[in-house]
């Protein structure tokens, strides 16, 4: 369903009920894993893409980052993790603190506790998914073993079979990626996040280039994956559908603000109503 047929579909105050199958409901632990405290970031002499932003996340939570093209999500999700420097304000980040840019062993403390998922699931293509995944410990020590599963310890080529068995893909860890469809490579994608075993899952539209059903199945293995294993999960989608059903908590941002955030069983079709009017 695309944005504007739900925005069609949603009327008045009505409630948006979970799907039987979602998630919910969930335990938050309270302690903050990301705060930023007034952050903002301008881009050179251009507007600034956001001021004076505060946000909290604890650990264990889900959250859909939601908003217009060039609201600033993705500029968002960076800042917090520090792959750019914001121009304003402090972040703390996996017990890091920060203000501007990280130093280069914040940043790589911070990267190390991190599994990333994109769009595109940016996997070596004519690579094996058993390779893909073990490409994730890439930047741990004795990293070069990363390179291809033949040269990986034993352990890591366990630990990458278990994250496949994870997402249900063990039946593919010979096959190269470009011989999987693409909800399939999605969760090898996310295999190779998790091998990483992070605290912190950060995606980037993780189900945009896939078809619905590929989308819902990739999203309820991956929030379902963060949940069992307790890593916080912030997600950027162009889907209400997908924010509301798979976060807990959904955080909007418009015109360099926040313009909304609320715990996603809370949420009406009146509060998303404005989120892209306007
Ligand atoms: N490297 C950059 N240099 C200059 N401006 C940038 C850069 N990256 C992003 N911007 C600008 O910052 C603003 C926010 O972009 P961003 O990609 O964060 O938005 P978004 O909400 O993720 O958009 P989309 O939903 O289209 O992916 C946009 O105006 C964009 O043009």
């Amino acid at each position: 369903m695309s944005i504007t047929d739900m925005h069609q579909d949603l009327t008045g105050s009505e409630r948006i009920a979970p799907r039987s199958d979602s998630p919910h409901p969930k335990t938050v632990n309270t302690s903050p894993l990301i705060s930023a405290q007034k952050l903002t970031k301008q881009y050179g002499a251009a507007q600034a893409v956001f001021s004076n932003l505060d946000i909290d996340i604890s650990e264990g939570e889900t959250v859909a980052l939601i908003g217009s093209n060039g609201a600033g999500k993705s500029t968002l999700l960076k800042c917090l993790i520090g792959l750019l420097p914001h121009s304003g304000g402090q972040v703390s980040v996996l017990d890091e603190t920060f203000s501007g840019r990280p130093q280069a062993a914040q940043a790589r403390r911070i990267r190390s506790d991190i599994g990333f998922v994109f769009q595109k699931h940016c996997l070596v293509s004519r690579a094996t998914a058993l390779t893909n995944v073990v490409h994730g410990m890439l930047g741990r020590a004795g990293s070069w073993r990363g390179w291809h599963q033949a040269i990986a310890s034993p352990a890591w080529r366990q630990s990458a079979m278990e994250a496949l068995d994870s997402v249900n893909l063990v039946h593919k860890a010979n096959e190269r990626v470009d011989q999987l469809s693409g909800g399939q490579a999605q969760r090898v994608a996310i295999a190779r996040a998790l091998v990483r075993k992070p605290k912190l899952f950060i995606a980037d539209e993780p189900a945009a280039s896939l078809d619905p059903k590929s989308g819902h199945d990739v999203m309820q293995r991956f929030v379902n994956l963060s949940k069992k294993n307790n890593i916080t999960l912030m997600f950027t989608s162009h889907d209400m559908q997908h924010a509301l059903q798979y976060a807990d908590r959904v955080i909007a941002l418009k015109n360099g603000s926040i313009f909304l955030d609320q715990k996603s069983d809370d949420l009406t079709a009146q509060d998303l109503k404005g989120v892209f009017s306007g």
